[in-house]
């Protein structure tokens, strides 16, 4: 079984960078080709769709980036933006060959630029058996920061009953306040003790996650799709007046541990639900990682067909994933844990695909978390590097 992970569908709003590349999603028959090309790490879990203006990470790109892509594959360069290159150490971790070149008829499917939203702190921390001390916490995000991670999900702000490994919310973004020049969404399942204690706390973007699954939703949230839809529709409104971004997520949107497949047609449902909210992105999460590219495609159709096109255009360049593969939700049975975000940075650095992201750094900060828990990194390509004797940008 494959680790999950969630692909977004990018905001292709006027504030869009003109300079970012469109990314038309590729028919079922070619992704199925791409798809055993490239890492087996990362399968589409979900798409955002951005609505909003406010947080395109390809305008960095455009403006800072000092590598040499080509658009759309012919040739691919250094993918590491050269502030992440204080000495050259970093290289022989990002499998850099400087030029890459990537078959024409793969790389037309490659964006440019992928931004990855980090869940570790939040969604990787969210299950540990033994809660983590907020300053180790406090400690991870910087870490994650520091690497080049432009969003982070800190913590979420949800009953303590429910989830009292998050239970120090508010202590966790005290010790982020200082944290400037990055997004750090958390998560609010309802308006009064979530969305409110959350801005409260110094929030600056929250996130509202339903389900596809009506199960799912009575186990996670203790409500039925449309009361969660109800609930979230006046955080959103109380958002928008306060000009805080709202992130959505689409939980179990290929399937359910409790109702197995899940019909396309209800995560559209409840995708445009959210996107009709506000929601400036939608994360559609493959929560217990059962999708194939067989399943996953027709969902990403349905969706599609239900959000204005103009808003899908972009394609899917944004991941969730989380550092060390930490994580899953603890009301999924079954959950597999997340895809680790270095093996999604490594392989995107492989296909000539711009993060921003400093491996060795997200390599130490995943070490750092690991140690903690005292368990090795789910990530496969810290356990291969970290045995490597040769050099890695040979591979
Ligand atoms: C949704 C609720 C809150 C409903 O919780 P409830 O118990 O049904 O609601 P309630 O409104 O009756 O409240 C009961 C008690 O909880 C308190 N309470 C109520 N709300 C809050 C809050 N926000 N913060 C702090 N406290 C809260 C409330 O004040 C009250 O306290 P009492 O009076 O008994 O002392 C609860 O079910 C809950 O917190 N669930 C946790 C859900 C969760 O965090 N799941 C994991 C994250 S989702 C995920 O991981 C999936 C995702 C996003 O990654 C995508 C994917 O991969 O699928």
């Amino acid at each position: 079984m494959l680790d999950p992970c969630r692909v977004s569908l990018t905001d292709s709003s006027s504030k869009m960078s003109s300079v970012e590349q469109p990314f038309q999603f590729p028919s079922l028959s070619t992704i199925d080709g791409f798809s055993r090309c490239s890492s087996s790490a990362c399968r589409p879990r979900g798409e955002d769709m951005g609505m909003g203006n406010c947080f395109i990470e390809g305008r960095s790109w455009s403006s800072s980036n000092s590598c040499q892509h080509q658009a759309f594959g012919y040739e691919y360069g250094a993918p590491c933006d050269s502030r992440y290159l204080p000495d050259h150490s970093y290289c022989s971790y990002c499998n850099d060959k400087r030029t890459r070149t990537i078959p024409n008829k793969f790389s037309k499917f490659v964006p440019r630029y992928v931004k990855i939203v980090e869940v570790g702190p939040r969604d990787g921390l969210q299950n540990e058996k033994n809660v983590v001390p907020t300053s180790v916490k406090v400690e991870l995000i910087h870490r994650l920061v520091s690497s080049g991670l432009s969003v982070v999900e800190p913590t979420s702000f949800v009953s303590p009953k429910w989830v009292p490994q998050l239970a120090d919310a508010k202590d966790v973004m005290e010790g982020v306040r200082n944290v400037k020049g990055v997004r750090l969404p958390v998560l609010t399942p309802n308006l009064k003790v979530g969305f409110e204690a959350a801005v409260a706390a110094g929030a600056t973007e929250v996130a509202i996650f339903a389900s596809a699954s009506e199960s799912f939703s009575r186990s996670n949230i203790n409500c039925s799709i449309e009361e969660s839809l109800i609930r979230y529709q006046a955080v959103a409104q109380s958002a928008k007046k306060l000009s805080i971004p709202v992130r959505g997520y689409v939980s179990c949107a290929v399937g359910c541990p409790v109702e197995g497949a899940i019909p396309p047609s209800k995560v559209a449902y409840v995708a445009k639900q959210l996107y009709d909210m506000g929601c400036f992105e939608i994360s559609i999460a493959d929560t217990i990682g059962v999708g194939t590219p067989g399943t996953v495609l027709p969902m990403l159709e349905a969706v599609m067909a239900v959000v204005p096109a103009e808003n899908l255009a972009m394609g899917i360049t944004t991941l969730d994933s989380s550092v060390a593969g930490l994580g899953g939700c603890p009301y999924a049975k079954g959950a597999s844990g997340n895809v680790a975000t270095e093996d999604v940075v490594y392989m995107l650095n492989g296909l000539g695909v711009q993060t921003n992201v400093d491996l060795q750094k997200l390599l130490l900060a995943g070490d750092f978390i690991s140690k903690h828990l005292g368990r090795p990194s789910g990530s496969k390509t810290a356990i291969a590097l970290s045995r490597m004797t040769a050099d890695a940008s040979k591979i």
